[in-house]
């Protein structure tokens, strides 16, 4: 297949080098010049986990461009930009996409798959996304940090060919992948949990599993968990019954090591997305009458520590 990815940092060169080896054709769309470079020169770098010497980086062949009208024949079209990205993103790559070339969101956050059709038909989206996790280590050149599965689906949840195709594709090149008929109740169990963890290891600046060390940081953190359920479901999102308070405290294990990406992003100062994640959250439920005053209280916070540049002692700026 031919997948054109729209976003060539830590998670679409990810998807891009696991698809390139897999023998797949992959055309990356990128703003930064330094990367579509890179990327032209060299093919996409792939630093494999658990490596940290640069000369065991392997290169995958791929071509990269900055203007989406280059490419032609995709048959697929990965958006894999951040949530605030998704607008200008869409608006060059929605060419790309039509009846037979749907696009695929697998970003984290809420209000993605709206704002991709104000371009694209909403027949054409599909919703999706990852637990891989990636580290950009120079332009075009990414660290693999974690495995995970990527799920996918149709958003009104039937099993069409085209689904099954992308996911047979992804998964035949290393990149574990299932169909789910519920992809927006799952992506909402994602982003309610992600939220949580995300917000308080950016403010308390730790690593995701010390948040489970403390009884303050574990009632927080459920705390804003409640809130996104009651946001979902006076949403009418049905959760499927998930219990998302024993979704938190498993993802905080299986991540105890990492530092979240909204840390991280506080860390490099770097605009974050709080706003697709808790800011999102407390937008539907106050949309609806709720006062969500914990998603509301550190949705705040983390906008003003990015504001700030509050990277701390231990940020970039040293
Ligand atoms: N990294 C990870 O491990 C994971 C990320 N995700 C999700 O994936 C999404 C992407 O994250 P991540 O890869 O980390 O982000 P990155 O910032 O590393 O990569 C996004 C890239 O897209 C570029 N970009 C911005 N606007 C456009 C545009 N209009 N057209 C083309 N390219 C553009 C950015 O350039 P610039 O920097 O100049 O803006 C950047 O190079 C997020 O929603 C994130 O939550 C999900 C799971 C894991
Ligand atoms: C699950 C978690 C919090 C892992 O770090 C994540 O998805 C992120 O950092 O954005």
């Amino acid at each position: 297949m031919h997948f054109a990815i729209v976003g060539a940092g830590s998670i679409g060169c990810l998807f891009g080098a696991f698809l390139s080896r897999g023998g797949h054709k992959v055309s990356l769309v990128e703003v930064r010049p330094e990367i579509v470079d890179a990327v032209n020169r060299h093919g996409i770098g792939l630093l494999p986990m658990g490596a940290s010497d640069p000369s065991q980086i392997a290169f995958h062949p791929a071509r990269a461009f900055l203007d989406p009208a280059d490419i032609s024949g995709a048959d697929a079209v990965i958006l894999a930009v951040k949530s605030f990205d998704t607008a200008a993103a869409m608006r060059g790559a929605a060419r790309l996409v039509s009846d037979r070339c749907p696009v695929l969101s697998i970003q984290t956050g809420l209000g993605n798959l709206e704002v991709m059709e104000r371009f694209v038909d909403r027949s054409a989206i599909l919703g999706g996304f990852t637990y891989m996790a990636a580290t950009a280590v120079a332009p075009g050149r990414v660290h693999h940090g974690g495995t995970g599965p990527t799920v996918i689906g149709e958003l009104d949840g039937r099993r069409t060919p085209r689904v099954e195709k992308i996911a047979g594709a992804l998964g035949a090149a290393g990149l574990e992948t299932r169909v789910d008929d519920r992809v927006v109740s799952r992506l909402w169990h994602k982003v309610i949990v992600v939220s949580a963890i995300n917000a308080v290891s950016a403010v308390l600046k730790v690593k995701n599993g010390d948040l489970l060390a403390h009884p303050e940081s574990v009632q927080l953190m459920e705390r804003l968990v409640d809130e996104g359920r009651a946001a979902a479901e006076a949403a009418g999102v049905d959760l499927l019954g998930e219990d998302l308070r024993a979704l938190l405290h498993e993802t905080c294990r299986a991540t105890a090591e990492n530092l979240s990406s909204m840390f991280l992003d506080i860390l490099n100062g770097s605009r974050t997305e709080i706003d697709a994640e808790c800011g999102a959250l407390f937008r539907y439920g106050r949309e609806r009458g709720l006062r969500l005053l914990t998603l509301q209280t550190l949705s705040e916070l983390v906008t003003a520590m990015e504001k700030l540049g509050h990277h701390g002692a231990e940020g970039r700026h040293g």
